[in-house]
């Protein structure tokens, strides 16, 4: 089946732009673009030998954002289907490596999509957090608990947030109340956060109009604050915390501080929040931000890869290659 998503801004421009952002087949929604980052943002898998080099005697973490990465964009956000060849890939990967996903979905919509037992997983954007159990005396005992999986193991849960959710839960209402009459859209409960969805939204007033409840909305929240991504408008709470907080965070936990240099962190995004963890990377002056995109973009990467087909290729070869040297995740 053949589905358009010609929707707000794309409608507005030429027939030929929205041709490359929104073809159907499969019902995926980012295609490829003939155009890439060039020399700015090598491609991750040619310079894959080299970031290998670079790790020698040090321990290789990943860190993987969601949709678009693992995952292509698609109409429904619901219908987010990871495939079970990227399944297995980010299994092999975890076997050699510690491994995370860090989303702006739900900690338990996440896990359900991927289906591992074998990675962590932080929601929200980072302000949910399931890690690794070290004490980690740096962050606040208030927003910590301890959990066991079904399999008997220790995990320890952050949610900085937490004093938020009542407000997000009024917020969710109100927000379905404000946009009932708006066909198309398609709110997202994330726990710590909320998305509002417009992919669907047909008319440039109903968008218009959308983006004023919002904004009419937070006058009433103004511990919160509006953030933009992907045909998404996402309302979340304004504490300082973000994948970046979640990224050092996990890094802490499995016991690489600030100052640790045998760590080669690896994280791999496509939006604009991963932009704070690349950031991190960048100032940590270690590790390999990996940009998503088919398009040159601003970015804080240092390397790209083009869709989630090219991320796939790269963690196949990075599991293969922590298969070949050994390397275990008890090491
Ligand atoms: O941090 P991420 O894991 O990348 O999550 C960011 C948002 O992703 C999802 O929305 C995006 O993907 C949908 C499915 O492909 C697409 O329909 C939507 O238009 C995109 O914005 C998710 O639904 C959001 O809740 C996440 O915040």
């Amino acid at each position: 089946m053949v589905i358009f998503c010609l929707i707000g801004e794309e409608k507005m421009k030429s027939i030929e732009r929205a041709k490359s952002i929104c073809f159907a087949g499969n019902n995926v929604v980012e295609s490829f673009d003939a155009s890439r980052s060039g020399a700015e943002h090598p491609s991750a898998i040619s310079s894959f030998q080299r970031m290998i080099n670079a790790s020698k005697g040090k321990q290789i973490a990943v860190f993987l954002d969601y949709d678009g990465t693992l995952s292509p964009i698609v109409c429904d956000p619901d219908r987010a289907f990871m495939s079970d060849q990227m399944r297995a890939a980010v299994r092999d990967v975890s076997k050699h490596f510690p491994t995370a996903i860090i989303s702006g979905r739900s900690r338990e919509k996440v896990y359900s999509f991927v289906k591992l037992n074998e990675v962590y997983y932080s929601g929200s954007h980072g302000m949910d957090t399931m890690g690794p159990t070290q004490e980690n005396k740096s962050y606040d005992d208030k927003y910590h608990y301890k959990t066991i999986d079904e399999e008997g193991n220790e995990f320890i849960v952050f949610q900085p947030a937490k004093d938020f959710l009542p407000a997000i839960q009024k917020m969710l209402s109100e927000m379905r109340e404000r946009t009932e009459d708006i066909p198309g859209v398609v709110i997202e409960d994330n726990r710590f956060c909320l998305s509002v969805h417009y992919r669907h939204v047909k008319d440039e007033e109903d968008y218009e109009r959308l983006e004023e409840e919002v904004e009419a909305m937070l006058v009433s929240y103004p511990e919160f604050h509006m953030t933009r991504g992907k045909k998404v408008l996402e309302i979340r709470p304004s504490i300082e915390w973000n994948k970046g907080h979640a990224l050092e965070y996990l890094l802490d936990n499995l016991g690489f501080n600030d100052n640790s240099k045998n760590i080669l962190p690896i994280y791999i995004g496509d939006d604009r929040t991963d932009e704070d963890a690349f950031k991190v990377l960048r100032e940590r002056g270690e590790g390999y931000p990996i940009l998503v995109s088919s398009k040159p973009r601003d970015t804080m990467a240092f390397h790209s890869l083009h869709d989630p087909s090219e991320v796939l290729s790269f963690l196949i070869r990075l599991g293969r290659w922590g298969f070949d040297n050994h390397h275990h995740i008890q090491d």
